[in-house]
C-alpha cells in the first residue's frame, strides 16, 4: 500500500520503473523472467526478505524526497515552496495538531525568514501559509479569487445546522428573485442583521446598554459569582477571596446569555454558563474536528447547550421577552421560510458562542496584566475613576473610557497584540499571484497568520514579545501601528470582525468598574503571572491561560462616588 501511495505521489516509482526495463529488455521471456525474481526472493530467509523490503522502501523514500523537494522546486522555479516533511501523506500533521504556531514558527524561519508563502502537507491536504503582511493585507481584500463561505458553511454544520437548512439559507424565494435590492437570501439577511445589530448604531446601542447593565449588575459586593469565590466561608464581610478567571467568565458568559436571549434561557438551563464553558474549555477540539472518543466532553457539552437553545425556543413567545433583536429577527425569518427548530437553534448557539468566546479571553488577560502590576494598576484607576464615579449610561462609560482614558486604551490594544492568535483561512478560486509575486494553484487552501504579524520583530522592535502597557500611546509613533498591516487581530476586509466594538465595550466597562469599585491586592504576592497556552487552540482567536493558570485577588469595596448618574 506504501509503494502504490508513493507511486501516486511521484512522477515515476523506482521499482516500477526497474521491472519495466527489466521487461522491455527481455520482452521475448517476460513470463520467464518475473516470476524467477519472485521465485528466488521467496527462496531467501525471512531476515533476507525483509531486508530486501527495507531496502526498497529506503531506495523509494529517498528517490521520493529527492524529487519532491530538491528537485522539483529546481524544475518548478516561481512556485511556491513546500515545507519538506518525513512521511508521506501525514506530512505535518501531528506538528500541526501538537504545535500549530510553533510549526508556523518552524516554516517561516526554514526559507530564511524571508516571509515567502510557503505549503505544508498534513493528512494529504496542501495547505499554503501566509506570513508576511502586504500579502495578507492584499489577500484579505480579495472577494474573488479567495472565498471563504465554505469555511462558514463548515462552521455551520459543525454547530449541527443540517445540509437541507443549509441550501435554504442560500436559496432566494422565486418571489424575491425580480425584485430590486440586495438582501435576499437567508444568509444575506443573517449577515446584515448581524452587522447591523454589532456595527454603531441604534441596534447596537440598545443590545450594548442591556450587556453592559448585566455586567455591572454582577460587579457589585452581593452579587458577585458565588462560582468566583475561593475558600467562601473563610471570607471576612468586608473581604472576598477571588479567582479572576472565574469572576471574568461567569460574569461575561452570564450577561452575555441574557442579553441575547433574556432571563427565559436561565429557566431552561439554569447551568448555561458552566454548559457553555464546559465547550469552550474544549473549543480546539471542535474547531480542529477531533474525533470521538477523545472529543466526547466536548460533544456532550456542545450537544446540552443546542438541546438548551432548542428548549428555549419551544417556549412560547411571551414567555421569554428581552431577547436581542437579533436573535427575534432571525427566528421570524427563519421560521418564516421553513427553517426547523433545531436549525434556528443550531444558528442561535453559533452567534451566542461568537459573542462570548474570545470576550471573556480577552477580559481576563487585561484585568490580568493591570492588577498583576501595582504601579500600572494605580495609574490606570487614577484614569478611570473621573468616568467611572459619575457616568450618565454604561454606553457613555465606554465611548469615555475609550477616547479618554490614553494608557487604558494604550493596554487594551497592547493585550490584544499579545493574546490574540486568529488564523484567516481561505480557498483559492482560480489561479492566483500574490502581492509578493508568488503563483497559487486554485482550489487550493490558504491560512492567513495574524499573530506573525503581531509579534514580528522588524515591525514592532526587539521587546516584540514583553507586555509594553505604553506602545499604543495616542500621540505617539506607536498610535499609528494601531492602523499599521501589522497589526490585525480583528481580521480585515470584508470579514472583518463585527464584534469588535461589543468586545471592547465589556472589557473596558468591567475592568474599569473592578478597579474603581474595589480595592484589589494579590492574595499571594509571590504568585508568578498566568502563563499563555500557545498550543492549544492556536488560530481560533484569543488564547486561554494554562490549565489551573489563574490570579486570585482579594477584593474589598471602596467608595466610589454617585456611580450612574440618572
Ligand atoms: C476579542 C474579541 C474578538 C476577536 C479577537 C475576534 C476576532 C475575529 C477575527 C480575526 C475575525 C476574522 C476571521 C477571518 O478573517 O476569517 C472575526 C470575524 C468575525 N467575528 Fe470576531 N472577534 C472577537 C469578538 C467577536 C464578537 C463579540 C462577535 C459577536 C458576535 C464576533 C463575531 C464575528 C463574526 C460574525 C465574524 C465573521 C464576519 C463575517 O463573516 O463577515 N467577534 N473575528
Amino acid at each position: 500500500m506504501c509503494i502504490a501511495f508513493l507511486h501516486s505521489q511521484l512522477p515515476f516509482n523506482p521499482i516500477s520503473v526497474a521491472v519495466r526495463l527489466q521487461y522491455l529488455s527481455l520482452c521475448d521471456k517476460p513470463a520467464v523472467m518475473i516470476p524467477t525474481i519472485t521465485q528466488r526472493v521467496a527462496q531467501w530467509s525471512v531476515a533476507q526478505q525483509g531486508f530486501f523490503v527495507l531496502a526498497i522502501l529506503s531506495v523509494s523514500w529517498t528517490a521520493w524526497r529527492l524529487w519532491r523537494f530538491t528537485l522539483a522546486p529546481m524544475v518548478n522555479k516561481g512556485q511556491v515552496k513546500e515545507l519538506p516533511y518525513l512521511v508521506p501523506f501525514l506530512g505535518h500533521g501531528i506538528f500541526f495538531l501538537r504545535d500549530l504556531g510553533g510549526a508556523v514558527k518552524y516554516g517561516r524561519e526554514y526559507f530564511g525568514n524571508t516571509r515567502e508563502t510557503f505549503s505544508v502537507t498534513v493528512a494529504g491536504q496542501q495547505i499554503y501559509i501566509m506570513t508576511s503582511a502586504t500579502n495578507i493585507a492584499a489577500t484579505l481584500k480579495s472577494l474573488d479569487t479567495f472565498d471563504y463561505s465554505s469555511l462558514i458553511t463548515d462552521i455551520m454544520r459543525k454547530f449541527g445546522i443540517s445540509s437541507e437548512a443549509i441550501n435554504i439559507l442560500h436559496d432566494v424565494p422565486h418571489s424575491l428573485i425580480n425584485k430590486p435590492g440586495r438582501v435576499k437570501s437567508l444568509a444575506d439577511i443573517g449577515e446584515h442583521s448581524m452587522k447591523q445589530q454589532l456595527n454603531p448604531g441604534p441596534k447596537f446601542d440598545d443590545f450594548e446598554a442591556v450587556l453592559l447593565s448585566e455586567i455591572d449588575a454582577r460587579l457589585t459586593w452581593d452579587k458577585l459569582s458565588s462560582k468566583a469565590l475561593l475558600s467562601p466561608n473563610t471570607n471576612s464581610p468586608n473581604l472576598k477571596a477571588v479567582s479572576l478567571i472565574e469572576l471574568v467568565r461567569q460574569t461575561l458568559v452570564e450577561s452575555t446569555a441574557i442579553g441575547f436571549f433574556g432571563t427565559a434561557i436561565l429557566q431552561v438551563n439554569p447551568a448555561i454558563v458552566d454548559t457553555f464553558l464546559s465547550f469552550d474549555d474544549r473549543l480546539w477540539m471542535f474547531l480542529y474536528g477531533i474525533p470521538r472518543p477523545w472529543s466526547s466532553g466536548m460533544r456532550a457539552a456542545k450537544e446540552k447547550l443546542h438541546d438548551s437553545v432548542v428548549a428555549y425556543l419551544r417556549l412560547p413567545k411571551d414567555q421569554r421577552p428581552g431577547a436581542a433583536w437579533l436573535a427575534s429577527t432571525l427566528e421570524t425569518e427563519m421560521s418564516g421560510r421553513g427553517i426547523s427548530t433545531r436549525d434556528l437553534a443550531g444558528w442561535l448557539t453559533m452567534i451566542f458562542w461568537s459573542l462570548s468566546t474570545n470576550t471573556w479571553r480577552l477580559c481576563f488577560w487585561v484585568s490580568a496584566y493591570i492588577l498583576h502590576d501595582p504601579s500600572l494598576l494605580a495609574s490606570i484607576r487614577t484614569e478611570v475613576l473621573p468616568y467611572t464615579s459619575s457616568y450618565s449610561s454604561l454606553s457613555a462609560l465606554h465611548t469615555d473610557l475609550s477616547t479618554k482614558c490614553n494608557l487604558f486604551h494604550s493596554v487594551y490594544h497592547e493585550t490584544l497584540r499579545l493574546v490574540d492568535s486568529p488564523i484567516s483561512i481561505r480557498k483559492i478560486t482560480q489561479p492566483v499571484t500574490t502581492a509578493m509575486g508568488e503563483s497559487l494553484p486554485p482550489q487550493a487552501f490558504l491560512m492567513l497568520i495574524h499573530r506573525e504579524l503581531m509579534l514580528d520583530e522588524k515591525a514592532w522592535g526587539a521587546d516584540v514579545r514583553k507586555f509594553n502597557p505604553t506602545r499604543f500611546l495616542r500621540g505617539t509613533a506607536g498610535e499609528a501601528m494601531l492602523r499599521s498591516k501589522s497589526y490585525t487581530p480583528f481580521g480585515g476586509g470584508p470579514m472583518l470582525c463585527p464584534g469588535r466594538f461589543m468586545a471592547r465595550g465589556e472589557v473596558m466597562v468591567f475592568v474599569a468598574l473592578l478597579i474603581s469599585r474595589f480595592d484589589t491586592v494579590p492574595h499571594s504576592p509571590e504568585a508568578q503571572f498566568p502563563r499563555l497556552d500557545t498550543t492549544t487552540g492556536y488560530g481560533s482567536g484569543i488564547l486561554g491561560p494554562m490549565k489551573g493558570d489563574d490570579i486570585a485577588i482579594n477584593l474589598s469595596c471602596r467608595d466610589l462616588g454617585q456611580g450612574l448618574v440618572q
